[in-house]
């Protein structure tokens, strides 16, 4: 099936399921891994399930439900917004089209701003978990290699073939963020900016290539979220990003060496082992239940933000 032909259909089944106050959201809003939990702070809110829309997949990570929520955001009236509650990884199987399809979606739905957030790995030591990373700049393998999620005809003959990338990175979303940070009081060290690499999954970094994408520039690596800012900057959409680091990636500053533990067994003598670390999706799961609370007041000041800003409109 071409994942294009059926936005029709998606958005006659939104219309007829939808209230008309929020069949227009200004901002959309992509959850990352644990992080759904965004979508308490909205009222009146509408959930519709993948399932129920065409050209739609069905997210089959854990920590990602597979529904749009619909609802209003924010003082007063409040703002109509609409957040995946779930997002599609290339590592799941899915192809490229399908894996944008609902930021295409949202496109038509009227969203001007998009807030995509993830859970990550740090690359940079003075990036510690818990950490929100507004990222300024990606670094994106698949991109370069030959998996770019805009290869093939353009979706639209409005669509620019050459996309610049250049201004991927709202500077006026991203100081949103920092003037939100500090209206909710958090602490400097609370936020970060950083560059995002994007790697395909589901594999963790092996620590030649965390050491490597840390050369090359980036601050915390994921396998989500670039796809998304592509198409997101296609259809013309501002992006902020923001990472949960969830996890260190594992850089040991010396390897193991097994021929010294070897020697020194043969001596018998004793020899202190590096600590050996791995990470899990618990792990990132468990950490984005933690920051849950923090990531949701951010996302709603900034949301409550975006109406004020004149450059956004
Ligand atoms: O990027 P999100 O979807 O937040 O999830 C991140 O966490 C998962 C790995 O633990 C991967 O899917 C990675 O991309
Ligand atoms: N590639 C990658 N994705 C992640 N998502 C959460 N943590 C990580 C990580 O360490 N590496």
């Amino acid at each position: 099936m071409d994942p294009h032909a059926p936005l029709l259909q998606t958005l006659q089944t939104l219309t007829s399921v939808l209230p008309e106050k929020l069949q227009r959201p200004r901002i959309g809003i992509v959850c990352g891994s644990g992080l759904s939990g965004l979508v308490e702070s909205f009222r009146e809110v509408e959930m519709v399930p993948y399932e129920n829309l065409p050209g739609f997949a069905r997210s089959t990570v854990s920590g990602h439900k597979s529904a749009l929520a619909f609802g209003l955001l924010g003082e007063g009236e409040g703002v109509p917004v609409v957040a995946m509650l779930g997002r599609f990884h290339r590592y799941e199987g899915h192809d490229f089209p399908t894996i944008v399809y609902p930021i295409r979606v949202m496109a038509r739905l009227g969203v001007k701003n998009i807030i995509i957030t993830n859970a990550a790995g740090s690359l940079n030591p003075s990036i510690p978990v818990g950490t929100i990373v507004v990222i300024q700049d990606h670094l994106a393998l698949p991109n370069m290699t030959g998996s770019n999620p805009l290869l093939g005809p353009p979706t639209s003959p409005s669509h620019a073939r050459f996309l610049p990338l250049s201004d991927a990175y709202s500077p006026s979303l991203r100081r949103l963020a920092f003037l939100s940070a500090h209206k909710l009081a958090l602490p400097r060290e609370a936020l970060a900016e950083g560059t995002y690499a994007w790697v395909c999954g589901p594999t963790y970094e092996t620590p030649a290539e965390g050491r490597m994408l840390r050369h090359a520039g980036a601050d915390v690596v994921g396998m989500s979220t670039v796809p998304e800012v592509v198409v997101a900057r296609e259809e013309g959409m501002n992006v902020l990003v923001m990472s949960l680091v969830t996890n260190f990636v594992v850089i040991p500053e010396r390897y193991r060496s097994i021929r010294d533990e070897v020697e020194a067994e043969l001596l018998g003598k004793k020899i202190e082992l590096p600590k050996e670390d791995v990470v899990s999706h618990d792990e990132v799961l468990a950490v984005g239940r933690q920051k849950a609370e923090v990531m949701k007041k951010l996302v709603g000041s900034i949301v409550e933000l975006i109406p004020t800003a004149p450059d956004l409109q």
